[in-house]
């Protein structure tokens, strides 16, 4: 639907939900959820219902990432369609859950938005994620979210990789949003990491508030940084990993890695070097969760989109 002014009328997103301990050993996210529940007062905006909310308390009982299975992979038509009870692995019973109190995923009665709060082991400061590169609304966000903490930087990393993607635990509400933010070790709080996430978590309300209120949002364009490939660790027969992160990668998540640059280093010190086509922007270095996914990095690639003027229907 277009208005007078071409604008794309959207629903009003009154239905707002905070996700932390998706991954329980991820302790901002954690943390400020369980501050918000306790005092929802930060979070409050006018003609937003914002819902904090525990996705794997289990996991975060442990400290763990998870009990049985990655939440944060579980979110799929199979999982959410699964007969089985209290058979079915915790996660994917814990899937189910969320799917019937913020869902159903793909269904008008979802929830607007949900943001989903994690942190990584990775030097990638703060990083929005999104899923789609259609989704108007969210990228209008992020241009306000860019803008507004401005000198700090806030980077978007786009995941539409038909084979790198993965369902989801905000998958389930109409317009969902990572937030990642490092680095941060598993199980550790560290202030500055907290305080970043709750910035970007203010000014998406703050964005969202504005929309709600028929404020309208003029074109933009967002800059991206696109899923490319995967990149595991080099590894011996066994499975075992030969090689670690060569020091001239590490912490160097967003910058420019050309083929022929230093990519791994074997215990014996010998370099390996990347072989790709051409310039790419790795991310998710070293990320502690990633060992037993076979991911030692992902490479993007930057792009820039454009959002269509959007104001509320
Ligand atoms: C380190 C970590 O957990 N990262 C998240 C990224 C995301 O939310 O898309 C994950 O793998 O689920
Ligand atoms: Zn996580």
């Amino acid at each position: 639907m277009s208005s007078h002014s071409g604008a794309v009328c959207l629903d009003e997103a009154r239905r707002v939900a905070i996700f932390g301990g998706t991954h329980g050993n991820e302790m901002s996210g954690v943390t400020l959820v369980n501050l918000w529940t306790k005092n929802g007062a930060e979070i409050q905006r006018k003609r937003v219902e914002s819902k904090p909310f525990i996705t794997n308390p289990k996991a975060v009982e442990k400290c763990t990432r998870y009990v049985d299975t990655d939440l944060n992979r579980a979110f799929t038509a199979e999982n959410l369609s699964a007969t089985g009870g209290d058979d079915l692995p915790y996660e994917v019973q814990r899937a189910q859950e969320i799917n019937r109190i913020f869902g159903p995923k793909g269904s008008p009665e979802a929830y607007d938005v949900i943001f989903d709060l994690h942190n990584t082991t990775s030097n990638m400061g703060c990083t929005l994620i999104l899923e789609s590169s259609k989704d108007h609304f969210n990228l209008q966000m992020m241009n306000y979210i860019k803008k507004a903490i401005t000198p700090a930087s806030c980077l978007v990393l786009l995941n539409e990789h038909p084979l790198l993607k993965y369902s989801t635990s905000r998958s389930v509400a109409k317009h969902p949003i990572g937030l990642e933010v490092g680095p941060q070790p598993q199980g550790v709080l560290r202030s500055n990491i907290f305080e970043a996430m709750r910035v970007i978590l203010k000014l998406a309300l703050d964005f969202i508030e504005l929309f709600n209120e028929g404020m309208e949002f003029p074109p933009c364009t967002v800059e991206v940084f696109r899923v490319s490939e995967r990149v595991d660790y080099p590894r011996d027969a066994n499975g075992n990993i030969i090689a670690m992160v060569h020091p001239n990668l590490q912490d160097c998540d967003w910058e420019p890695l050309n083929p022929g640059d230093p990519m791994f280093q074997t215990f014996d010190g010998k370099t390996i070097h990347y072989q790709g086509s051409g310039t790419v922007y790795p991310t998710f270095i070293n990320e502690a969760a990633y060992y037993e996914k076979q991911q030692a990095f992902v490479t993007t690639r930057r792009e820039t989109l454009v959002a269509s003027a959007i104001r509320k229907a």
